[in-house]
């Protein structure tokens, strides 16, 4: 293959791609190159206005992801890699830049911005080459950017809506995907097309050619680049090339430490588009170009087995209070926490350093402080708090994973080796105590606030006038209905127990359209009437032959035209991609009788009650919603 000796260059090499797009793994996966993926935890934060052009954003983006997992993986003994990959795409629109969209909203504010007009996409690659020496991380940087030029065709805001409902944007710069439905927006494109899918992969062979097989001095020294610089020819090259199986040295580098800092004498090389290569390289290989190493365990494996020790910590932080005390007192020092909830402070401090290793913690010399995020998902009091799910978490969900292989073997859930008790009604086990009572709603609650505004919106429902929620506790997604359709009725039905304890749960001074609450079994009692039934979470709890004692009593109060809206996680078809829904549908056997399922699972079950015309939408987030109708 023609491309071969340079991507060779790299087989004997541990490579890792800093990088969580998954189009960026099929991309180098397709043309051979072996490595391993370990997303950057670097926050794409930096300030826009400090760059002169959006393509330095681009670049400085990529090298601080790649930085970040050069220097994670090194601390973590033993794991230091060969060459680091990090890349960044952006879009960038009257010298604005637009990255992934936040919500739906921000999408439809990217995507009438790009209608009918050009745009560039840059991305920036940075490749790392690290070593250790003396147990400290050296490290050169090579990098550059591509740019293309992309034009929208005039497009509808229906069409629009419409594909910003398919979930496609958002988790793409600019809020589209060129190489999917996104294709057919475009007009045109000039330039790299794998650039805007987000790795310029010509652009990159060019650059390892050159790294490996530099043109000789006098050719470096004379010529000049107008957008691809001097390999121009990696297709001739071949592995015996004696000069260039190691790195060469050009003018004008520096070296790293392992802050990413420039330190004096050292060895880094930087290149634009334009060619103006400011670095130099020293070798890093064996006099043969091959390395010693052994076969290493891959880091993706590491990150898995070591998995829970993560979580755990996060939890007992969480449960702790530890986040709360220092939204309200932090920074504070390990032994101030320690003394205001009263644990070790040795044991205090080592749980610290963890949360602040995994980015959860800022560690500064003034003592520990949340990180934004932090201050918004894992403090108690926040409107979008997790925390409720992750007492949960820590006190149900980790007790019955400790049980996973019984529950594999067995086939069934595990509450009663969890907690001692017979397994009874899955609720019954929730609700025994009003501890666990208000514990579970708060769970519920959380997901829901956080979920309900993608559910609320994946399909118009303007055309409804009354809906009930099928167990929808404490009526997060109902006051959200109803905000976002103020001629919508929503009547929350519940088992009595819940409905007794939602005041707790109540927005107070907010004046939305008020949410009705009805007690009931809806497995037992009569249901209110509506045009739309809600099941956000539902059908998961349970086997399908329960499933078909609900659904056959919709059915039953459904005229035609009514509909059910289902909200769960939906696993593809062929149960092989979805891991976040796949562990969910462990989380249900362990608890539940229930399991998640596919889109055609959903649909069979479904058509069976009258309800056709299925529409899924797979929001990206936590929860996928189902639209179907009676007919
Ligand atoms: C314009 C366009 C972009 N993308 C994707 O947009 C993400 C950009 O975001 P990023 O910050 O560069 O990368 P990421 O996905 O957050 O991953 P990471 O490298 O871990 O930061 C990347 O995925 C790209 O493929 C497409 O798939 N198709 C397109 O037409």
């Amino acid at each position: 293959m023609v491309l071969s000796p340079v991507l060779g260059k790299l087989v004997s090499k541990r490579v890792v791609l800093a990088s969580a797009s998954p189009r960026r793994q099929e991309i180098l996966t397709n043309v051979g190159l072996r490595f391993e993926v370990v997303p950057s935890w670097f926050k794409e934060t930096l300030e826009k206005s400090s760059f002169a052009a959006p393509f330095e954003y681009a670049v400085e983006t990529a090298r601080q992801k790649a930085l970040e997992v050069a220097n994670r993986m090194h601390v973590k003994h033993m794991r230091t890699p060969d060459v680091v990959i990090g890349a960044d795409t952006i879009v960038s629109v009257d010298e604005q830049i637009l990255e992934k969209p936040v919500d739906k909203q921000d999408a439809y504010r990217m995507l009438s911005r790009l209608n009918g007009k050009e745009h560039s996409v840059f991305t920036g690659v940075a490749i790392i080459h690290c070593h250790s020496k003396d147990s400290k991380l050296e490290m050169e940087i090579t990098d550059f950017y591509e740019e293309t030029k992309v034009k929208f065709s005039e497009l509808s805001e229906e069409l629009l809506w419409e594909y910003i409902h398919s979930g496609e944007p958002m988790d793409k710069a600019g809020g589209y995907g060129i190489q999917a439905l996104g294709g057919m927006l475009v007009e045109y494109v000039h330039g790299d097309f794998l650039n805007v899918v987000g790795f310029p992969l010509n652009h990159f062979c060019k650059k390892l050619a050159e790294l490996y097989y530099p043109p000789s001095k006098h050719n470096v020294q004379h010529k000049k680049y107008d957008s691809i610089p001097s390999v121009d020819t990696f297709e001739n090259l071949s592995d015996g090339e004696s000069e260039s199986s190691n790195f060469t040295e050009h003018k004008g580098a520096s070296k790293l430490d392992s802050s990413g800092k420039h330190s004096s004498g050292g060895v880094y090389t930087s290149e634009n588009s334009s060619g103006v290569r400011t670095g130099f390289t020293v070798p890093l290989e064996n006099q043969n170009g091959v390395s010693q190493r052994p076969p290493e365990v891959p880091s993706k494996i590491l990150e898995l087995m070591d998995g829970f020790r993560a979580s755990k910590a996060l939890l007992v932080a969480s449960k702790l209070k530890i986040f709360d005390h220092l939204k309200h007192k932090g920074p504070l020092k390990a032994v101030d926490i320690a003394n205001e909830i009263g644990t070790s402070v040795c044991g205090t401090e080592r749980l610290l350093d963890a949360c602040a290793a995994l980015g959860l913690l800022e560690k500064t010399p003034q003592g520990y402080g949340n990180t934004d995020s932090v201050n918004t998902f894992l403090t108690s009091d926040g409107e979008y708090s997790l925390h409720g799910y992750i007492i949960h978490s820590n006190d149900h969900l980790w007790p019955l994973f400790t049980n996973l292989e019984s529950a594999i073997k067995e086939g069934s859930r595990q509450n009663h080796r969890a907690f001692g008790k017979k397994a009874e009604d899955l609720f019954k086990d929730y609700y025994h105590s009003q501890e666990g009572k208000q514990c579970f709603m708060a769970a519920m609650h959380s997901i829901a606030r956080l979920t309900a505004r993608d559910v609320a919106t994946a399909f118009d429902l303007s055309r409804f006038k009354s809906a009930c929620d099928l167990g929808g506790c404490t009526g997060a997604l109902a006051r959200e209905l109803v905000q976002i359709y103020p001629n919508l009725k929503v009547t929350v039905f519940d088992l009595p127990e819940v409905i007794a304890n939602i005041s707790y749960f109540q927005p107070s001074g907010q004046h939305t359209a008020p949410v009705t609450f009805v007690s009931g079994d809806f497995f037992k009692d009569k249901l209110p009437e509506a045009d739309l039934y809600i099941l956000s979470r539902i059908l998961h709890d349970w086997p399908d032959e329960k499933i078909h004692v609900l659904l056959s009593k919709i059915s039953a109060l459904c005229r035609p035209g009514c509909a059910i809206l289902l909200a769960e996680m939906v696993l593809d078809d062929e149960k092989k991609n979805r891991s976040t829904a796949l562990l969910q549908s462990l989380n249900m056997l362990v608890q539940t009788e229930g399991k998640e399922r596919s889109g055609s699972e959903y649909q069979a079950l479904l058509e069976q009650h009258g309800f056709t015309n299925v529409k899924i939408r797979i929001t990206g987030n936590l929860l996928d919603v189902i639209l179907c109708v009676k007919t």
